[in-house]
């Protein structure tokens, strides 16, 4: 959630915070939106407040994105939720990355779901000034865009260990690398979950027939949805069951105790062989001389996880009914 949707306005996964009435959070989520779950959690956590989502190409178009995400708000029970739709290309445009392969065509399992009947926001019209945060080309035109967010999680990269597209990148941060290196060295308060840490929480095939069993409410829709999503595990990885990607990031935000973090600056690679490549600096040396991480305002980096109190979190909402 929160957005590799990788600018603000375009890195998947990300999700901010800002104070809200009656001691709830506000959140805004920026999606693919193959952070289904993730997002039925968010619904399912009385102490937030979703204010809308946005979406961005990942593991469909955007436009697409979009569509599923009106759709997701309307299955939630939400349809006049604000969906705004994200840039259709990365920041410097050129390829666009699409994992269509990853939760099937359509990013939600190819269960053959009907068109959304509700409307997205037209970009720059009725938006919001925090949706405005996620769009990278604002926060460059307006630094202080960063400052008035509370939070920032996010989904993306992979420290010190391999990437899922190739070795040196995550897919979130190489859709567009750019916008994910302009939201890191943003100033923003933020928090990133990369896949090595994500990876470490496995839904198995016994959790998810559990799942199925329960009268959680979105339940039965998220197992016909992962169908593929585990098949591709198996495929992929040799992995009998689900890695929870986007559900482990948003435990990160909502019990963020769950987990340790370290400081440091983050940069990510923009072009050669390990373009999308997030390297941090830890601060474990004194640098002689200045480097392109010099200056720039360190962030939480996800260093360890509790993982089966998350997996038991992620369940636990996820089987509510
Ligand atoms: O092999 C892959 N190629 C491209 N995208 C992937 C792959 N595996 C997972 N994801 C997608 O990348 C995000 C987490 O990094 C998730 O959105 C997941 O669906």
């Amino acid at each position: 959630m929160l957005s590799s949707d990788g600018s603000a306005a375009t890195v998947d996964g990300e999700a901010e915070m800002n104070s809200g009435k009656l001691g709830q959070e506000k959140i805004i989520i920026d999606t693919d939106p193959d952070d289904s779950m993730a997002i039925f959690m968010a619904f399912q956590s009385p102490q937030l407040e979703v204010l809308g989502l946005t979406t961005i190409f990942g593991n469909v178009t955007t436009e697409d994105a979009t569509r599923h995400a009106l759709l997701l708000c309307e299955i939630a029970g939400c349809p006049g939720l604000p969906v705004a739709e994200g840039t259709p290309e990365p920041l410097k445009g050129g390829r666009l990355h699409v994992a269509d392969f990853v939760h099937g065509s359509d990013a939600l399992g190819n269960i053959s779901l009907p068109p959304p009947k509700s409307m997205k926001i037209e970009s720059g019209i009725r938006i919001f000034w925090w949706i405005w945060f996620l769009n990278i080309l604002a926060m460059r035109r307006d630094s202080s865009f960063a400052s008035k967010v509370k939070r920032v999680v996010i989904l993306g990269g992979s420290f010190f260990a391999l990437g899922d597209v190739n070795p040196a990148a995550e897919a979130n941060i190489y859709g567009d690398p750019e916008a994910a290196d302009v939201v890191f060295t943003s100033g923003a308060d933020i928090v990133v979950v990369g896949v090595n840490i994500t990876t470490q929480v496995k839904m198995t095939d016994a959790d998810l027939d559990e799942l199925r069993q329960s009268e959680g409410r979105h339940a039965q829709f998220i197992s016909n949805m992962c169908k593929v999503y585990g098949d591709w595990h198996v495929k992929s990885d040799g992995v009998h069951g689900i890695f929870l990607h986007g559900p482990v990031s948003f435990v990160a935000l909502v019990q963020p105790d769950l987990f340790t973090y370290k400081k440091g600056v983050v940069r990510v690679e923009t072009q050669g062989i390990c373009l999308g490549h997030t390297l941090m600096d830890q601060g474990l040396k004194t640098w002689n001389s200045s480097n392109p991480w010099s200056g720039y305002s360190p962030v939480s980096v996800a260093w360890t996880v509790n993982t089966d109190e998350v997996l038991n979190y992620v369940k636990q909402l996820l089987m509510k009914p």
